[in-house]
């Protein structure tokens, strides 16, 4: 039923109308053509000096349509839901308002949360806001599981001063706030290891909400965080209202909170605003998913008519071949891209497994490859990725874990060697080249019968024309005397790895725990 629920959704046709009307009359991002840093209204220096020091001259579309709606004159009156394709800018576009609004705070608590799926991105966000945030005053944290959670607790809340002087008055205990950051960046499943269990760590200031990856964020419930969180801070809300002395007080230094962060509720009292900002390169439009987000009158920044959207520098190319030829075709055209960065998508962790083992019984091959894949360690998964920023390793063979966000520098290659099943499976594999307005290409390994349904797939987004790519002949043959030996390999080390399986009871394959790089 749920496989059933998501195919629909993702299979609709690509210009439905929405069924939600304020979906229907979105801002176009394409109306904005980004501007230089030093003309941005109202930009605080000490943030674009930082800019520069990152080497960003000038916005983004994305980055410009989201200032305009949150410090511009939109002024954040409405939850902000934004629609950009992949490596767009998305995170600056949320990153830098936040840090604009929190700069002029008086009292550290923790007033902005970001949410995202999978640790990598998270520590990727969190590095955009270390960026920038720093050079306000304010402090970041992450709730991601890196670290233990006693370390990550001591780097989140302080210890109430009681500890340390018994003797202090127990009201202005209370009164102490007890977060240490300003801004969190979390993985849902930490997020409420704290929210359940770290004493003293509160989302009682919390003024901005921020889901990266929405559509993902959404399939999945994650302990429920979502709801936790927008009912901790409905309750905040209704135990103290706007005009309650205390809260007053409380707040009183916070000349963050403006006009737009209040919102009316029971008999009109009002009470802070937590203002949301969500976005995605495949927003969802299923009006069920959306309002478990709860949106304060929704406003949509959209880029492109269609409701996906392909990076305007990305070429597609199709390569059709049977099923037996693939890991061959697979290496030529490895060797084609001569050791440029490449990642491998394949359907599944067991198809990502048999890949890269088979690859391992070739000799000599021009390029370096590893796996990555969930069932190895995460400590390993960290360090292949390591390695792969870092040009150590030419070809990462993963799965759709890897499709997500990842940001890595001078990545020119993406090759499907298992088609994508969905077309918003397509942009965000395909979406991890072409980043940031600069060119890349996406293969496409196809079974004769799979083309008719691939073609269609990409007809739902816009700049989807996909041209045919061919190798040549002679270099398939040149290596086939070898891959009847690797096949014959490959065949023996999974039966081995089953056996060990079974012995020691591990459901882990011991060939996926093993990092496995060739040498060059
Ligand atoms: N204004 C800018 N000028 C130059 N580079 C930028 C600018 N804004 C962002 N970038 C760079 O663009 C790259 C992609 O940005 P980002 O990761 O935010 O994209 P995204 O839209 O979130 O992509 P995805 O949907 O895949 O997560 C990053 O390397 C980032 O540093």
């Amino acid at each position: 039923m749920v496989a059933m629920a998501r195919k629909d959704e993702e299979e609709g046709p690509a210009d439905r109308v929405p069924h939600l009307p304020w979906m229907r009359y979105p801002v176009d991002i394409d109306a904005f053509s980004g501007c230089p840093v030093a003309q941005l209204p109202r930009l605080d220096p000490r943030l674009a000096e930082a800019l520069q020091r990152m080497g960003i001259e000038s916005f983004f579309p994305v980055q410009e349509a989201a200032w305009v709606e949150t410090i511009g004159p939109g002024a954040f009156e409405r939850d902000v839901c934004i629609n950009s394709p992949t490596g767009s800018g998305k995170t600056l576009a949320y990153a830098l308002p936040i840090v604009q609004m929190l700069s002029t705070r008086k009292v550290r608590c923790l007033r902005a949360l970001v949410v995202l799926p999978t640790r990598d991105l998270a520590l990727q966000v969190k590095e955009v806001f270390d960026a920038i945030a720093p050079v306000v005053g304010l402090s970041v944290g992450s709730a991601v599981g890196q670290s233990s959670i006693a370390d990550e607790v001591s780097n989140l809340v302080r210890k109430p001063k009681q500890e340390l002087y018994p003797t202090i008055d127990e009201e202005y205990v209370k009164m102490e706030p007890q977060t240490k950051v300003d801004i969190l960046v979390a993985t849902p499943g930490r997020l409420m290891d704290h929210i359940n269990m770290t004493n003293g760590f509160s989302l009682e200031h919390l003024q901005y909400l921020v889901i990266d990856e929405t559509d993902r964020m959404l399939r999945e419930a994650y302990q429920s965080w979502l709801p936790t969180v927008i009912e901790l801070k409905h309750s905040i809300g209704k135990d103290r209202s706007w005009h309650d002395t205390d809260v007053k007080t409380l707040l009183h230094p916070l000349t963050t909170v403006r006009r737009s962060g209040v919102e009316r509720g029971f008999k009109g009292k009002c009470y802070p605003r937590l203002a949301k900002i969500v976005l995605s390169a495949t927003l969802t439009q299923d009006p069920s998913k959306l309002s478990q987000l709860e949106l304060h009158h929704p406003l949509l920044l959209n880029s492109g008519k269609k409701r996906y959207r392909i990076p305007a520098k990305l070429e597609s190319y199709k390569l059709i071949c049977t099923s037996n030829l693939k890991p061959l075709s697979l290496i030529v055209l490895l060797q084609e891209l001569q050791g440029n960065k490449c990642l491998v998508f394949t359907s599944s962790v067991e198809s990502s497994h048999r890949l890269s083992t088979l690859l391992g019984f070739f000799e000599d091959l021009p390029f370096k490859f590893s796996e990555y894949s969930r069932l190895q360690r995460e400590s390993t998964r960290r360090k292949t990725l390591e390695a792969f920023k870092e040009g150590e390793i030419d070809v990462l063979i993963g799965t759709d874990r890897m499709a997500r966000g990842i940001h890595i520098d001078g990545l020119r290659y993406v090759i499907n060697y298992d088609m994508p099943p969905y077309v918003k499976t397509y942009i965000h594999r395909a979406g991890r080249t072409a980043r940031a307005g600069e060119f890349g290409s996406c293969f496409t390994f196809l079974r004769k019968h799979e083309v008719k349904t691939f073609n269609k797939m990409l007809k739902k987004a816009d700049n989807a024309s996909c041209s045919r790519h061919s190798l040549p002949e002679e270099s398939i043959e040149t290596l086939r005397p070898v891959f009847s030996s690797a096949l014959k390999k490959l065949e023996e080390s999974l039966e081995s790895e089953a056996a060990k399986k079974s012995n020691s009871g591990d459901k882990i394959p011991s060939g996926s725990k093993r990092k496995r790089t060739n040498q060059k």
